[in-house]
């Protein structure tokens, strides 16, 4: 007799999910799973709805519709809700306070239940791998920014919980803190095989933690797949934009092609007559000097080179941003080029664009 393969069901998922205030919907039928010890972050501008889907899943919130389970049981639904402190969840909020009354000890071990010295061990334990076994006696008020997210770290970890919500945890702290807090908190958390639901308005942070990137707008989930994905094949313009500076041209489409200052591109899939912007990122824009009114040859990779004047040179730190005024239709293009580079204000220069850089999106979407 044959058995089929046991499949665990994800760790945490979400089905369905939508939240109204006010008669206006601001959580739209969100549906998400985490399998154990991934790290997903919902990603997006202020107010789609991040920090409501994540109150909804720790149960200090109550959905309109839809449904929660943790390892395959159901924890909430619309009539049924098992309440926040028995959910084996972990919560770590920017301004989630510690204790101020309680030592740093104390504050770790507020979670916990079971024998004392059980408890002591998981405490020091916790605070020797945050790098604070010296700070046991310590209170909250003689300990750095950077210190005090650690022991909140130990303290949601402290009860091992199955799953973390994070609702941008280090936006907080000074920049130059923040991505080594980034990173050992990442580690911490894998090596406890926690599942993570992460909350953040800033790419780069979804993109350094991150195994799966959940794109929000607007109350909605638009896009959802591992960061390389999400980066490199958006569904729309706005997408494209969430992650990087970008540039636009326009065109209409003729036997699947499409004709630009650029030269021809291929746009199949859109049909005859259809208006589509074509879509790239300034670090996909090569530049090369005017050599007497002509510019570089045209390539298959990057097409037919378009004229323009420097407008504005920035330095960036890593690389230059150099804004062109086009001459074809008066635009302004982005083009980023590594270290300084910094021509002179009215430069001619030429801007190819690479081929399998862009992306195509009917115009409006
Ligand atoms: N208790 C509430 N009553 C009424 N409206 C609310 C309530 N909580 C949130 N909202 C509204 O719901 C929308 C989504 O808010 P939410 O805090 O979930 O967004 P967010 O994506 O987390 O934003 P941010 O990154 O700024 O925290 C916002 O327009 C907000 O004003």
């Amino acid at each position: 007799m044959q058995h089929a393969a046991r499949v665990d069901p994800p760790r945490l998922e979400i089905r369905n999910l939508t939240r109204r205030y006010e008669g206006r919907v601001v959580v739209d039928d969100v549906s998400l799973a985490i399998p154990a010890g991934q790290v997903t972050c919902l990603l997006g501008p202020s107010g789609c709805g991040k920090s409501t889907t994540l109150r909804m899943i720790a149960g200090v919130d109550m959905q309109d519709e839809g449904t929660i389970h943790v390892d395959g049981a159901l924890v909430c639904d619309t009539q049924f809700r098992i309440p926040p402190e028995r959910r084996s969840i972990g919560l770590m909020f920017q301004d989630f306070a510690l204790f101020p009354h309680l030592s740093v000890a104390a504050n770790v071990a507020f979670g916990l239940s079971g024998p004392k010295r059980a408890q002591e061990d998981r405490v020091r334990g916790l605070l020797a791998r945050v790098g604070l076994e010296g700070y046991l006696d310590a209170f909250p008020h003689e300990l750095s920014g950077g210190e005090q997210q650690r022991v909140a770290l130990a303290r949601a970890l402290a009860p091992q919980p199955r799953i973390m919500l994070m609702d941008e945890p280090f936006s907080g702290l000074d920049n130059r803190l923040r991505d080594g807090i980034r990173d050992e908190t990442l580690e911490l958390l894998k090596e406890e095989g926690t599942s993570v639901l992460l909350v953040t308005h800033e790419p780069e942070e979804a993109m350094r933690m991150a195994d799966e990137i959940a794109l929000m707008r607007d109350g909605r989930i638009v896009q959802q797949g591992a960061p390389y994905n999400v980066y490199n094949a958006p569904v729309d313009k706005a997408a494209v934009a969430f992650f990087s500076d970008i540039n636009v041209i326009h065109g209409v489409v003729r036997g699947a092609l499409t004709d630009t200052p650029f030269g021809q591109f291929l746009t199949p899939g859109h049909p005859d007559g259809a208006r589509v912007d074509i879509v790239f990122r300034p670090q996909h824009v090569s530049i090369d000097f005017d050599r007497g009114g002509r510019g570089p040859s045209p390539t298959a990779q990057n097409g037919t080179p378009a004229r323009g004047v420097v407008e504005r040179a920035r330095f960036m730190g890593s690389e230059s941003l150099v804004e062109f005024r086009m001459d074809h239709d008066g635009e302004v293009l982005r083009a980023t080029v590594p270290n300084v580079f910094m021509p002179a204000v009215g430069t001619p220069m030429w801007l190819s664009v690479r081929r399998n850089r862009c992306f195509v999106f009917p115009t409006g979407t």
